[in-house]
């Protein structure tokens, strides 16, 4: 199992942003959260790869206390793309290479392919890139490390209904091959995509089962 999570809380400042949370994460699953806004999707989606740790209970990583392992080991094996994208160099190639210095071109070309980008970026400037693109190619940059588990914020906000597709489509593929995906969306689709959703709602778990068991389903197409 790669995540289990017992009991997991997290305070800010003496407020609890999480409270209460049972919930396992299956290898090579799609695991989509949801909930209204402000209900902790993001915060608990941060302590999985351990930018934040949890204040109360018991989480692991394949069977292993989170918190034994070393952060920066981890967060190769385990990659967050941030829902608003934060690139770190002046152009993509180089984006791409940020955590992979010895991926060829081929690749570089491959993996732009694989987040619906024309290879042709490949060689422009990070500056001129769109929200979306950008989006796109900070995903692209996590995929050269080939997690065990990518952690997705709100992955297709910024993007169009096409664009969105070829990026669950992407998550699908990645889940069949055995990575485990856990995406925060209020997009419907992620979650009727979804192997299991949770639903949190004031930072507490309500609801957690395959999507058609669900009672709560986002709004929008
Ligand atoms: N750095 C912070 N300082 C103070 N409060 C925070 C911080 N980060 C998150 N919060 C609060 O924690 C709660 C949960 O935030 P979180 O971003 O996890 O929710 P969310 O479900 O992802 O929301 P959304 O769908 O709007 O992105 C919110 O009330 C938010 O205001």
């Amino acid at each position: 199992m790669p995540f289990s999570m017992t009991d997991v809380g997290f305070d800010r400042k003496g407020t609890p942003l999480l409270d209460g949370i049972d919930a396992d994460v299956g290898q090579g699953r799609l695991t989509v959260v949801t909930g209204p806004s402000g209900a902790g999707k993001s915060t608990l989606l941060r302590l999985l790869n351990r930018l934040a740790d949890p204040t109360r209970g018991h989480l692991a990583f394949n069977g292993r206390p989170l918190h034994e392992f070393d952060v920066l080991a981890l967060r190769r094996r385990v990659v967050l793309v941030a829902q608003h994208p934060v690139l770190l160099t002046d152009d993509v190639a180089a984006e791409l290479r940020v955590g992979r210095p010895d991926l060829d071109p081929a690749d570089a070309a491959d993996l732009l392919g694989r987040v619906g980008l024309p290879e042709e970026l490949l060689h422009r400037p990070t500056a001129g890139l769109s929200g979306g693109q950008a989006q796109r190619l900070c995903l692209a940059r996590a995929l050269a490390l080939q997690p065990e588990a990518l952690l997705l914020d709100e992955p297709t906000s910024a993007l169009d209904w096409a664009a969105a597709e070829v990026v669950l489509d992407l998550a699908r593929t990645l889940t069949a091959a055995g990575t485990s995906v856990v995406a925060v969306s209020h997009d419907r689709r992620w979650v009727r995509a979804a192997d299991s959703a949770l639903v949190l709602d004031g930072g507490r778990l309500v609801e957690h089962g395959p999507p058609e068991s669900l009672d709560y389903l986002p709004e929008g197409a």
